[in-house]
């Protein structure tokens, strides 16, 4: 592999690295293990979360920690510009393997949430239940772990953004786990171009952040015409920024996420459109009992069987009772991904099977939302009720 790479990305466990190569966009994915690089064909710089960068070759790689600092160059050894801000007092982010129930006092509501400290997603954790726990998790999938371990009481997660759309991987993990919908907030997300202090933006080379905060600043990223590094979350970025203490690395963040790992702002809302929304759930091991105090929102998915018109009939069970659907998503069966159409017919035409989710809106205390689920399900080859839970009027910024 002849690669020269402006800079290797190490998370927080270390098999996992990114690649930064210059012309090139988008993460590389990789085992630093298998990596089969020629001597002085590779030099590159490393951040391992919480350690100084280390710089990394195939006969000289120091353990993470233990090396010093070094820049593209291996032969010379640069010392960071700044000094990162102690982080120590951060909780680390929960992983799949932490299996260990660690329940707190009791007093405060846990929440789960896909990022560290400073992450959009802990914001909207803080926006529903502003006296809660807020607990970091590493991945989307941890999020539901944590909950179904009973490590948390409730998990937070993104499901879709008024510039990306929908986020598709917590749409499958919803169905792969049992967990219910009790909430959503609608959260104002404004995105600043974060760098070390006293670096100029048109310094920057190179941008760090989470793929779907990526490309909500598409425009602006392609103006300055900088290179794009996914990274885990936002404020992880912003994190391996300040402890990468390179000049020319930058990450789109949080103005919060700036303030605690103790980087400038380089500039502000940045994001393809002035208003960007993200719409997050909220999941527990039970579901709430439904009310018809106030507006609320019911989420279902189904599958149907093949034929003219079958969608169009599952989506008039709503129309008939005047029952206003808020949004519609359709998913490949991972499980199931082909049928056959045409049994009778050998080599007959096979197509892709769907899962369809939808949030209408009324309470699945009212009788004409239950009488719409009993049509559904006459037409439905599966149905499941994901929640049923208070909409959220309120844009918060
Ligand atoms: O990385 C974060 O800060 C997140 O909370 C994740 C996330 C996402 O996955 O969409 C949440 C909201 C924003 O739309 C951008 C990123």
């Amino acid at each position: 592999m002849a690669l020269r790479c402006a800079s290797i990305w190490v998370s927080a466990k270390t098999p996992h690295f990114h690649l930064g190569v210059p012309g090139l966009q988008g993460k590389q994915y990789g085992v630093v293990s298998e990596l089969k690089l020629p001597k002085r064909e590779f030099c590159c710089s490393a951040v391992v979360t919480g350690q100084p960068i280390t710089h990394l070759d195939d006969e000289k790689a120091h353990a993470p920690g233990v090396g010093s600092s070094s820049a593209v160059n291996p032969a010379q050894e640069i010392e960071p510009r700044v000094l990162p801000k102690d982080l120590s007092f951060l909780p680390k982010p929960l992983s799949a393997s932490d299996l260990t129930p660690s329940p707190g006092d009791g007093t405060k509501v846990r929440v789960a949430y896909q990022g560290i400290a400073g992450a959009y997603s802990e914001a909207a954790a803080l926006k529903a239940y502003p006296d809660c726990e807020t607990v970091p998790c590493d991945q989307f999938e941890s999020t539901f772990k944590a909950v179904e371990l009973w490590l948390v009481d409730k998990a937070i997660l993104p499901f879709e953004n008024s510039l990306g759309g929908s986020i598709h991987r917590n749409y499958d993990l919803l169905l792969r786990h049992r967990l219910h919908i009790v909430g959503e907030v609608l959260m104002t997300v404004n995105h600043c171009l974060l760098g070390l202090p006293g670096v100029r933006k048109e310094e920057l080379k190179h941008v760090l952040s989470h793929p779907n905060a990526l490309a909500q600043c598409e425009m602006t990223l392609n103006k300055l015409g900088i290179i794009r590094i996914n990274a885990d979350d936002t404020a992880g970025a912003a994190q391996m920024v300040a402890l990468g203490g390179e000049p020319d690395i930058g990450a789109v963040a949080s103005s919060q996420a700036a303030e605690i790992y103790g980087l400038d702002i380089l500039a502000e809302k940045i994001q393809d459109c002035k208003d960007n929304f993200t719409r997050f759930l909220i999941l527990a091991r039970e579901p709430i009992i439904p009310g018809m105090d106030r507006h609320y929102k019911t989420s279902i998915v189904f599958a149907l069987e093949e034929g003219p018109g079958m969608l169009f009939k599952a989506l008039a069970v709503f129309a008939m009772r005047d029952i206003n659907l808020s949004k519609m998503e359709s998913r490949p069966q991972q499980k199931r991904p082909l049928r056959v159409v045409d049994d009778s017919n050998k080599g007959s035409p096979r197509c892709f099977d769907y899962l369809f989710y939808i949030d209408f809106e009324a309470s699945m205390a009212e009788p004409r939302a239950q009488d719409a689920l009993g049509h559904l399900q006459e037409l439905a080859t599966f149905l499941r009720v994901l929640g049923c839970y208070p909409r959220d009027n309120i844009i918060y910024g």
